[in-house]
């Protein structure tokens, strides 16, 4: 059903803003989820006018439709106000819009506002838009904010607070795109409504979880904002542990927002907090230098723009997360996330435990591989017999893939987002409870690593990270299970 709303876009010259959020908004608008009843307001510093404004958005969204007089009825929605966000006339006009395209639009004052800037400015933006009565309580008032929800336990902390002293939880939306991913939200799917995984899903059957998120890119324009970041905060805080508290929770009451939300939260506290020492034991980071791969050069992480030249920035982290409960006690979940490694690659591997055969050599662990992207799908590794006469024990895989964006099949997570935040459904955002937990866990890393000046290990761009990488998992008799990880080891790396 059509929506009723006023989107007010802080940060609308931005990045993300054309990226992603106008290209979802037109999606929404092709479904007819938008329709007639809603308006945008794009705000940011530089002095646009409305038509240029609608041109911009016209060229984000022009390989989204070919039908001229579509992508016009769309982007006549939208609406440009320039203004600096401290100050606080900025929200005077701003009301006086907004109530002039409430009326015109009939929103019925239900708005939401998107927060596409750099978080220091969020609990900023939420105070003016109290004290200068742009929310006006009329309908739905919801905020959504981007990552990173912190840089620390303490600036989060700071920033929920105040925050919260605007919007209570339930208005609030954290957005972890991740989690508007098809095969994330497929996860839940995996695990509760098949009888044959729901029943081996503990440490009596899993011998360890594989959680890769590897990224064929670099750091591109960011710079600015990963060298003070690193990947770290910018993968493993937010997405990856996301991603680690569903496949670990308990099956949860109801399939609803505060059900799942429970169980992820349980799991979270779960996580063995480390001490400094162990996790120099269990955390390892790398930074890429220059290499060619693939026939091409890459230059390495400190040339590139806005990163410094002496850098000590992770672009690669693994790690091995241990949950002191009863289902997983025993079971590593291993994760690594990093830039300019062999492929881009986000999947998940659960690898079942391979008791000794009194019947068959050569008998392989079975692993269940979720595919998340830039292919989603399944497969599951099974031992079968070889083909022939003899009797030999042979990995077959049984799979299911297929490739998203070839058939565009699948919502851009943040069009799926942006209509959860739309029904006020924050199942699939992240909650202050979990983003408490993750920095209680990262702090300890980050002040480990902080703490240590010796070399920053390192690898060539192109490859699957740095040695150490591999070394975490051969000292528990293990390995990581993707292919791009054979390529590595065959070129006699190890
Ligand atoms: N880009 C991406 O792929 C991703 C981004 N994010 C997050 O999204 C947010 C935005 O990122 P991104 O779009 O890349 O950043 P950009 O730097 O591209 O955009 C920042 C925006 O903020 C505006 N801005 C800056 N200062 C002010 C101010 N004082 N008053 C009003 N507007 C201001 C800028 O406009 P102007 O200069 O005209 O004022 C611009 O529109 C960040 O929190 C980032 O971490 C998260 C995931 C991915
Ligand atoms: O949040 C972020 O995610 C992207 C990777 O997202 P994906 O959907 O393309 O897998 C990452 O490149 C970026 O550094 C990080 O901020």
């Amino acid at each position: 059903m059509e929506k009723q709303v006023l989107f007010t876009i802080f940060g609308a010259t931005g990045d993300l803003a054309s990226r992603k959020l106008y290209p979802s908004l037109f999606r929404l608008f092709k479904r007819g989820e938008l329709a007639e009843n809603f308006a945008v307001i794009g705000t940011a510093r530089r002095p646009w006018t409305d038509d240029y404004y609608r041109e911009i958005v016209l060229a984000s969204i022009s390989s989204l439709s070919n039908d001229k007089r579509q992508a016009e009825l769309f982007t006549n929605h939208f609406y440009y106000q320039s203004h600096d966000v401290s100050d606080s006339g900025h929200y005077a006009t701003l009301k006086v819009l907004g109530e002039k395209l409430a009326s015109q639009y009939q929103t019925r004052g239900n708005q939401i506002f998107f927060l596409a800037m750099a978080p220091r400015f969020f609990g900023n933006i939420a105070q003016h838009l109290k004290s200068e009565k742009v929310l006006t309580g009329k309908g739905f008032e919801r905020i959504v904010i981007e990552k990173p929800f912190g840089e620390s336990l303490s600036t989060a902390t700071e920033l929920n607070d105040s925050l919260r002293q605007v919007f209570d939880e339930s208005q609030i939306f954290r957005i972890d795109h991740y989690l508007g991913k098809e095969m994330i939200q497929s996860v839940s799917a995996v695990r509760f409504a098949n009888p044959i995984f729901e029943a081996l899903w503990s440490n009596q059957y899993i011998d360890n979880i594989q959680i890769t998120f590897a990224e064929a890119i670099g750091v591109e324009d960011r710079g600015g904002y990963y060298d003070g970041s690193g990947a770290l905060k910018d993968m493993i805080q937010n997405h990856v542990l996301q991603v680690l508290s569903l496949l670990a929770m308990e099956k949860p009451v109801k399939f609803d927002g505060d059900s799942i939300l429970a169980e992820k939260v349980k799991a979270l506290q779960a996580i063995r907090k480390y001490s400094h020492e162990e996790a120099k034991e269990s955390f390892i980071r790398g930074q890429y230098v220059s290499a060619k791969f693939d026939g091409q050069d890459f230059i390495g992480y400190r040339s590139e723009p806005k990163v410094a030249e002496d850098s000590r920035t992770e672009t690669f982290v693994a790690g091995k997360f241990l949950i002191d409960n009863e289902r997983w006690a025993g079971v590593p979940f291993y994760v690594r996330s990093g830039k300019r490694l062999t492929e881009k690659g986000t999947r998940i591997n659960v690898v079942f435990k391979n008791e000794s055969n009194p019947l068959f050599e050569n008998v392989q662990q079975n692993v269940l591989t979720i595919y998340i992207q830039p292919t989603e799908g399944f497969s599951l590794t099974v031992n079968g017999k070889q083909a022939g006469s003899g009797f030999e024990i042979d990995p077959l895989r049984l799979a299911f893939r297929h490739d998203a964006e070839y058939f565009g099949n699948s919502p851009e997570a943040y069009e799926t987002l942006f209509l959860d935040a739309l029904n006020g459904n924050s199942m699939n955002f992240s909650h202050w409870e979990e983003a408490k937990r993750a920095w209680e866990l990262i702090d300890v890393v980050r002040e480990a690593w902080d703490s240590d000046s010796s070399e920053l290990p390192e690898y060539p761009a192109g490859s699957m990270g740095p040695i150490a990488s591999f070394k975490l998992l051969e000292k528990d008799g293990r390995s990581w299970n993707w292919k791009p990880d054979e390529w590595y080891r065959k070129r006699g790396k190890l």
